[in-house]
């Protein structure tokens, strides 16, 4: 099995201190932003857009992820790649063409990820699964940071990640909302294998880098 992904969601950052948040991520260890974009219509909330991405764009080395919480998202798509986001994660729930959607985003280069929201079923993505790299498991609601973790999701982890298995190997499983250290090995025993971490990475006590080895020994632990 390979090692865990950790995944820091922008969202608890100082926004007018975006560059040096994202020195101190690569600094601390982990292995990708997640952007979390949000429009005010699919979620309540509104966060950043890929203007903001793309100014980001020279204060970190990482790969960027960009987790679409947008209605339409094939409007938007080609912004987030031209930002550098190498990967772009679109909700089943907002577009009515998710086949066509995704193959928009791989005919730019990109790498195609699906999110499904907690009441989603797997069987909304079986007739995609050969145009997925990631599939986003929410583990909230989408719409805020912060919130509590849903245990109650777990067996669909573990349901995609069969699917995986069985249709295309190569999709990652990726966990989004409420990942801690008190709520990361069900995520791991299910199957996850790259996490988002907002809230408790930034609040971890010992700070960032702390965090990530934290979270390194729970899944190993949890793998055992
Ligand atoms: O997509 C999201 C919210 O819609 C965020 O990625 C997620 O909530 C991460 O933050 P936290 O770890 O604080 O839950
Ligand atoms: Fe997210």
């Amino acid at each position: 099995m390979t090692k865990l992904e950790i995944a820091p969601s922008i969202l608890p950052a100082d926004f007018g201190q975006l560059g040096p948040t994202l020195q101190d991520l690569q600094a601390a260890g982990v292995d990708r932003v997640h952007w979390d974009v949000m429009d005010g219509v699919f979620v309540p909330n509104l966060t950043v857009g890929a203007p903001v991405i793309e100014s980001c764009r020279r204060w970190s080395d990482l790969p960027f992820e960009a987790h679409l919480m947008i209605v339409d998202p094939d409007r938007h798509v080609e912004s987030f790649v031209r930002a550098g986001c190498e990967l772009v994660i679109i909700h089943a729930e907002a577009t009515a063409h998710l086949h066509r959607s995704l193959g928009l985003i791989r005919s730019l280069g990109a790498r195609a990820g699906v999110a499904l929201n907690p009441s989603t079923p797997p069987s909304a993505i079986e007739y995609v699964m050969d145009l997925l790299d990631v599939i986003l498991v929410m583990t909230v609601n989408p719409g805020f940071g912060g919130q509590r973790y849903l245990a109650s999701v777990e067996p669909k982890i573990a349901s995609l990640a069969a699917l995986r298995d069985l249709t295309n190997p190569t999709t990652r499983i990726e966990v989004d909302g409420g990942v801690a250290p008190d709520t990361l090995a069900g995520v791991v025993e299910n199957g996850g294998e790259i996490v988002v971490s907002g809230s408790a990475l930034f609040a971890h006590p010992g700070g960032l880098r702390a965090g990530v080895e934290a979270f390194h020994a729970i899944a190993e632990e949890a793998r055992k």
